[in-house]
Formats: C-alpha cells, structure tokens, sequence
C-alpha cells in the first residue's frame, strides 16, 4: 500500500506545475482581455486621441529629432501662453530663451483646430544596478486632439510643427563648442557625455596669415566637400573629410580650425582622448556627434603614445614578429586608457564613423614623424596641411591685420630677415601688435625688426654651438677607432 501511495508524489507535483502554468496562462490572458476591452470602452467614453513624443528611444542612442523640432516650435509659440516657463539664458546674458516646464500644457489653434500639448516626464521606479539609462528621467511632449481631427492633426499639423521647428533651429543656429566629459562622470550619459559653450572664436580666414594660394587651395577644398553630398553617396563614401593640420607651436593650427568652423558654420567637437575609457566609449561620443560639425584631436601624438610604439617598433622590426596594431594596444593598456589606435582608426573611417554626415575629422600634431602611417594615410587623413614659419607673404597679412598697412618701405628689411630666421606667426603678430597709443606703425614694424635681429643671433650663436659639439665627437670617435687599431695591432 504504501509503495502504491509512493507513486502519487511525482503525479502530483506535475499535476501542480501545470495548474500553476495554466493559471499563470489564464491569468494574463485575463488580464489582457480585461485591459483591452478597459480601453475600447474608454475610447467610446472618451473622444480624444493622444500622441506621444519621447526625447529618447530605448532602441536609439541619439536624442529624437522630432522631440528638439517639437521643443523649438512650442517655445516659439507657447511663451506667452505658459504660465510656468524654463528660461535659458543665451549669448553672454544677451537673451533668454523661454520654454514649457515639466508638466505644464498649453493649447495651440491651427486652421481652426485645437490641439492640447503638455510636457511631462517618467521617473522609473525599477532602477537596475547594470544600466545607465533606466535610472533616468524620460521626458516627453504629449498632443492631444480630437477623434475627428485625427487624420488632419497627424498628415498636416504634426508636419508644419516639425518644419516650423526646423526653420526656427535654422534662425536662431549658435553654433557650439563641444567637449567630452570624463568617462566616469557620465552619470546617464546622454545629458552629460559632451559639455558645450557657444562658440564666438573671431578667428576666420581673413585673418589667417599664410600664403595666399595655399589658402584658396584650402577654401576651395571646403567649398567642394560642403556641395558633394550626391558625390558621396554615388562613389559609396561617407560624407566626411579628413585632415592633419601640422606644424610648429604658433604656427596657426588651432586658429585655422575656428576658422573653418565660422566659415563653415559647423560646430566643433574637441575630443580629448585621455578622457576617454576605451573604444565602446568613443564610439558613443562619435554617435552623439551631430551633422555639420568638425571633429577635432588636438596634439594627436601626445593623446595616443605613438612615440613610445615607435620606439618599440623599431626594436620590433629587428625581430619582425610583433604586429604594430596590437603593440599600440599593449601600450595604451598600459596607461590606463583603453582607447587603442585600431578604436581610433575605427572611429574615424569604420562602420560606426557613417553615422551623421558632413563632418570634418582634424588632427593636430607637432611632430607629423611621430604619427603612424595607419592613422594619416589618405582617406583617413585626406588632406595634409603644413602650418609653417612666417613668410612674407604670412607677414603682409599679419600687418594688414595687425598694423592696417599694406606697403611701407621698411617691408623690404623684413621681407629679407624672415627669409633667413624662422620666426611663428604667433611671434611675429606678438611684435606688430600695438603696447600703447604712443606706438604706431614704424614703431611695431621696427619692433618686430629687433625681434628678427635677436632671433638670427640666438639661431647663429645655436649653430656655431651645435658645430663645436659635433667636431668634439667626431674628434673622440677619431681617437677612439686610433686607440682600437694601435690595441689590435
Ligand atoms: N597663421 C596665423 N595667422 C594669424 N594668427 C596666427 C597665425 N599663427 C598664429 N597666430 C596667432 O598666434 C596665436 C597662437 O596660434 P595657434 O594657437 O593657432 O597656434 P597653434 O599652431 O595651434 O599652436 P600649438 O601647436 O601650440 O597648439 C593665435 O592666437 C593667433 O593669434
Ligand atoms: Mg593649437
């Protein structure tokens, strides 16, 4: 008996796992049905229909468009309707940007039809220990209309929004001074991963000193790339350009950047790379990057060690084994940064790099030797620019700029002086720029001839030592190959 009864345990407990599935099944299937039939007789009761704008999709990283489209137009149009306003203040103070604050709503007309709009935000409760993006605020615009405005409120409404927005982004464009925070700071990365300022760089191309073919061969290039849209896409190219400013300290690098940027009228990401973790972060600041921007690495070969993988190369090469690539990994591991050149490399001409468009990637370097092949070659780094030592041509500019002049009989002097010194443009404009009312031209023009004279002698005295050092060791490595022949002999 008892060995029957041994038998039910196992009957039972299955019998129990399916009544619980089945009750779980029925349960939703309840629930389901409740909630459907709930919101079909809510729908008969309630004769509005709802849409709803979030700022962030949970499948996109990229704040929604349509929600900053939507944002502008409600601030054009709701700031003297809204009772409780955000303000932002724009432009040194200059202006106030008003919008809806949360949870408020106004009521806009269009063609005799009302629509109802309000700003509002989710707190999830559930907070996961593994994602940065639940922990956050969701906010939204919510459009409210009715039943019968429907097929209106959705084919013509929502789209003048979207086109008003568009056309009021256009009007009021500041252009913006990105750069990447820490990647530890980025606390739900995507308020805080890129801190911006208005850019107000006065730098453009007309006050770029430099020669003068060398810059139209510059503009022309920009020009072209900023029409080639449709050449992009029909010789399969992302749309977006490479180039390696390089050159000495104060030779205009950085002010040929904001130059393009106000010529352009781009915004400029300057992307500090000892900030970033490893590549999965720099891939998300690439797609936080917008269109129309220049993406900027100041002093690429002290971001990266590429010196030290130089140096390591070399020593390679004897062995020919290790892969360059792999060692540069190494070494950034090192460091404490996993960015590595391949992630750098990836984010300027990989798959990821397609996302947006017309974007300018520069870098900006001091010592071009420095830098690996892989990272310049062409179609990464299309265009190779040399930011040189003040020419003449350089100087007239400078003191058009600087002085107001264009001729003046002491241009010949210093025409001749700079041929034979190098001397930055930085220095050069330091000489020429008036220190008070009482200096006028010939006086900053004889200064900067003064600075031509103490720079020759410092270059000749350098010379002369740099001679002295190199004949005392060729003298000892003459003495010590005579030393070793007479031991041999
Ligand atoms: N080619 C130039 N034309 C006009 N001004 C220049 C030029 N080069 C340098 N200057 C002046 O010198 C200053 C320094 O120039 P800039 O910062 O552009 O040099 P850089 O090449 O970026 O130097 P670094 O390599 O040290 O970053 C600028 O404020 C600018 O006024
Ligand atoms: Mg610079």
């Amino acid at each position: 008996m008892i060995g029957d009864m041994s038998h039910f345990g196992p009957i039972f407990a299955v019998c129990m796992f399916i009544y619980a599935v089945f009750r779980q099944w029925f349960h939703d299937q309840f629930h389901g049905h409740v909630e459907m039939y709930g919101h079909k007789l809510f729908g008969y009761v309630y004769p509005y229909v709802q849409i709803t704008f979030h700022e962030y999709h949970a499948e996109f990283f990229e704040r929604s468009k349509a929600y900053a489209d939507i944002e502008r137009y409600l601030s054009a149009s709701s700031s003297n309707r809204a009772k409780r306003l955000k303000a932002n203040v724009v432009k040194d103070c200059e202006s106030v940007v008003l919008s809806m604050d949360d949870y408020e709503e106004v009521t806009d007309e269009f063609n005799g039809v009302k629509i109802w709009w309000s700003a509002s935000k989710t707190i999830p409760e559930q907070r996961s220990l593994f994602s940065v993006r639940d922990d956050e605020e969701r906010r939204f615009y919510r459009l409210t209309c009715h039943r019968r405005h429907r097929d209106f409120v959705t084919n013509v409404y929502l789209k003048h929004v979207l086109d008003e927005g568009k056309a009021i982004a256009v009007k009021t464009r500041q252009r913006k001074l990105y750069t990447n925070n820490k990647s530890e700071n980025w606390h739900g990365y995507k308020k805080t991963i890129w801190s911006h300022i208005v850019f107000e760089h006065p730098a453009t191309f007309d006050t770029l000193a430099m020669d003068p073919k060398k810059k139209k061969d510059i503009l022309d290039d920009l020009m072209t790339f900023t029409k080639s849209k449709d050449y992009y896409k029909k010789v399969g190219k992302s749309w977006k350009r490479g180039y390696l400013l390089y050159g000495p300290p104060g030779t205009g690098k950085s002010s040929m950047i904001a130059a393009m940027a106000n010529f352009l009228e781009y915004d400029i990401y300057d992307l500090e790379l000892a900030s970033v973790n490893d590549n999965t972060d720099l891939r998300k600041l690439l797609i936080e990057t917008s269109s129309k921007s220049i993406i900027v690495i100041e002093d690429i070969d002290c971001s990266l060690d590429l010196t030290g993988q130089r140096k390591e190369k070399q020593e390679d090469d004897k062995d020919n084994k290790k892969d360059p690539i792999k060692e540069m990994e190494k070494m950034t591991k090192k460091k404490g940064s996993e960015v590595t050149l391949s992630g750098l490399l990836n984010f300027i001409d990989g798959l990821w790099s397609a996302c947006g468009s017309e974007r300018l990637v520069v870098f900006t370097t001091n010592h071009i030797e420095k830098l690996d092949r892989a990272l310049i070659r062409r179609g990464r780094m299309d265009k190779h620019i040399e930011m040189s030592y003040c020419c003449f041509e350089t100087f007239k500019v400078l003191a058009k700029n600087y002085l107001g002049v264009e001729t003046h009989e002491l241009f010949a002097t210093i025409g001749q002086m700079l041929g034979e010194t190098d001397m930055t443009p930085a220095d050069v404009a330091e000489s020429l720029m008036p220190k008070s009312d009482e200096e006028d031209v010939e006086i900053c023009l004889k200064k900067l001839i003064k600075c031509l004279e103490d720079a020759k002698e410092v270059a000749r005295v350098k010379a002369q030592e740099d001679a002295r050092v190199k004949a005392e060791e060729g003298n000892k490595v003459g003495k010590d190959g005579e030393k070793e022949q007479a031991s041999d002999a």
